[in-house]
């Protein structure tokens, strides 16, 4: 009922076990706080909040236009909606490393257990997208490690994404990983590998766990979770994934209405007013109403 118990500090703690377990995670993308109860429902390990997602669901696109406050927020609506693990997107930090600073510890605030801070220009865009750009090491770097500086809880974990693969190489990209690391990332998130031995170079190029993006229609294909876990990869996330089903499934019902002057057609692939009530756990608050109002003031019945 109302949001999850599981602490965020606890949180941080079983992601942590997560990623050493040796088996990969999967971590679909949530698009609202109550899709992450969906995902932890069904098993998941748990919930990435992807920028793109968080853009896109205010109906701008994703090339760094919403602010620390907004996504702060928006994180934190969806991570205090699960007990698992929650991971945000934090595109460039919002800034320079002041502000990477600060974006790190509100964060902190909202409950996530980690974010990833990537090394693109601002402004940024997709990074399955042509032309984008990387900053220089020494601005990659300094974001890193002022996001690793000013973490208070030691296991809010810092992920190093780096965007370097499509504009420099894959060679740029593994010495980048490394000095992504030393200068104190917890993971590397390398974007936009083409294929799985890309992965496998990450992999034997540092020693933190890594991170496989399988978004749609992007640059890399839609490994499976088997494959990338052969490769050394220890968690993967469907960023977009969700929301492009769920605005699929709009659109294709909005048609039917439109068509068909009524929504019939569609209602055997919605959610049913049964199961939206139990993704919301409306029997508990009942429950609880029930437990607040049954009693009796003596001498008044
Ligand atoms: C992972 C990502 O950063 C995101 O914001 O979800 C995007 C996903 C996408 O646009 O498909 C990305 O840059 O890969
Ligand atoms: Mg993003």
């Amino acid at each position: 009922m109302l949001y999850s118990k599981t602490t965020p500090e606890e949180k941080r703690l079983r992601f942590r076990e997560l990623l050493a377990s040796g088996t990969i995670a999967q971590f679909p993308g949530a698009f609202n706080p109550l899709s992450a109860r969906l995902i932890e429902e069904k098993g998941f390990a748990g919930v990435y909040i992807s920028g793109a997602v968080l853009a896109n669901d205010l109906g701008l696109p994703d090339i760094g236009l919403t602010t620390l406050t907004e996504v702060a927020t928006r994180a934190g609506q969806i991570a205090r909606m699960t007990d698992l693990p929650s991971i945000v997107d934090a595109d460039t930090g919002f800034g320079e490393p002041m502000n990477v600073a600060r974006s790190v510890q509100e964060l902190e605030n909202a409950g996530l257990a980690g974010c990833h801070i990537e090394d693109q220009f601002n402004p940024k865009r997709c990074g399955h997208l042509d032309g984008k750009n990387v900053v220089d090491l020494d601005t990659a770097t300094k974001r890193i490690r002022a996001a690793a500086d000013a973490r208070r809880d030691p296991n809010f974990l810092i992920m190093a994404r780096t965007d370097i693969r499509a504009v420099e190489g894959l060679e740029a990209a593994t010495d980048r990983a490394r000095a992504l690391v030393e200068a104190g990332a917890d993971a590397i998130f390398p974007e936009a590998m083409k294929d799985l031995s890309e992965f496998q170079a990450i992999r034997d190029a540092v020693d933190v766990p890594i991170l496989a993006n399988m978004t749609e229609f992007g640059k890399s294909a839609l490994f499976t979770v088997d494959e990338l876990q052969n490769v050394g990869v220890n968690m993967v996330i469907y960023p977009v994934t969700l929301l492009r089903s769920a605005m699929g499934a709009a659109e294709r019902t909005l048609e039917s209405i439109r068509a068909d002057g009524t929504q019939e057609a569609q209602v055997g692939s919605m959610l049913t007013r049964a199961r939206l009530y139990d993704l919301v756990d409306y029997e508990a608050y009942n429950r609880f109403d029930t437990g607040v109002f049954n009693f009796r003031i003596p001498g008044t019945d």
